[in-house]
């Protein structure tokens, strides 16, 4: 089926480096996944694979139901977008846009036609004569993710594609990225260490570390219920306070307990003692350093204006509790 991505028992070591480690994962027609993790995890490494940049060293990638693993790049039914665009610097945004169509013996007229039309709908359709050093870091990216659109693909790979973006124009073209694919339904895998992007950009979000999946599932659905520590710490920030042994949680020997910052309350009927060591007044919230008796730091997520400081004693009550298995780490 179009757009169905299945990766079996995928491996790609470089020397000692198993950067992936047996990857079973199977991507649905239409859906819009992001891989998240560490520096390191091999999310990048995955999208080569699939891309044909990189061979694996044992495993299946199918895509619209073909194994690909033997294919060559340019054959398979994919368009990967990079964080730093690789556009041709020497060509205008309409030298770069037709490229790949003129490759494929489109002719120039229709070439340029449907170059035209992706770009307007990318919001550059008024940059065509420019050059890509005559260009935003913004702009550039919209080139990218227009050449892409062009390749009609059975999937887009996308490779941080909003990374080296400020603040609010990542917001802008988060939003315009959904848009899209809310419009163009086209499978597509996005790899992010953006917690917001993570959070917000997938259908589903898969969580890596060294190389293997630590869990799949709505980003939703991971943030509520971690399968393990590491998810735990991974997705959230300020990042689930983690107590091994439960502690001032509630003791059991057997167990890590884990709570959310914004799951614990300042609440003069709080059975957990903690002192106030620093605030974080971040605008629209404010985050609270505490450090109880036994020496167990907790992060709270307050409102903005907490009305406690530095040295003040206060009391936390502590809702919605994660039990993970001390010896493994998982969920319980
Ligand atoms: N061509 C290569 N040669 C040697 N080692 C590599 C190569 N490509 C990746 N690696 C190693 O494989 C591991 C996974 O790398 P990969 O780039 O996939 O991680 P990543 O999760 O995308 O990281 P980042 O978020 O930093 O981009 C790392 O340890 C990396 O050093």
């Amino acid at each position: 089926m179009k757009g169905v991505i299945r990766l079996a028992a995928l491996t790609r070591s470089y020397g000692t480096t198993t950067a992936v480690d047996g990857v079973d994962l199977e991507v649905r027609a239409g859906e819009l996944i992001t891989l998240v993790g560490p520096s390191g995890s091999g999310k990048s490494t995955i999208l080569r694979l699939i891309a044909g940049l990189d061979r694996p060293d044992s495993g299946r990638i199918l895509v619209d139901d073909v194994d690909v693993a033997r294919m060559p790049a340019h054959r398979r039914a994919v368009a990967m977008v990079f964080q730093d665009y690789a556009l041709f610097p020497h060509l205008t945004v309409l030298g770069n846009l037709t490229f790949g169509l003129r490759v494929r013996k489109v002719r120039r007229a229709e070439a340029d036609q449907r170059a035209r039309i992706a770009a307007q709908r990318l919001g550059i359709g008024d940059l065509l004569d420019r050059y890509p050093d005559q260009m935003s870091g913004g702009q550039r990216q919209r080139v990218a993710l227009a050449r892409a659109l062009l390749r009609d693909p059975s999937v887009y790979l996308l490779d941080e594609p909003l990374a080296s973006l400020d603040a609010p124009l990542r917001f802008a073209t988060r939003a315009d990225l959904l848009a899209l694919h809310r419009e163009l339904r086209t499978t597509t895998i996005h790899v992010t260490h953006d917690q917001h992007e993570a959070m917000t950009l997938g259908d589903r979000v898969v969580v890596l570390a060294a190389g293997q999946i630590r869990q799949v599932g709505p980003p939703q659905q991971v943030y509520d219920a971690p399968a393990d520590t590491f998810v735990a710490g991974f997705l959230g920030s300020p990042p689930m306070n983690l107590v091994p042994g439960g502690g001032v949680l509630g003791g059991d020997a057997t167990l890590t307990l884990g709570v959310r910052p914004e799951d614990l309350t300042l609440d003069d009927a709080g059975r957990i003692a903690a002192t106030v060591e620093a605030v974080e007044a971040l605008g629209s919230e404010a985050i609270l350093l505490t450090r109880c008796p036994d020496g167990t730091r907790l992060t709270v997520r307050t409102g903005p204006r907490p009305g406690v400081g530095p040295g003040d004693e206060v009391r936390l009550r502590a809702d919605r509790l994660h039990r993970f298995d001390a010896a493994t780490g998982r969920r319980r």
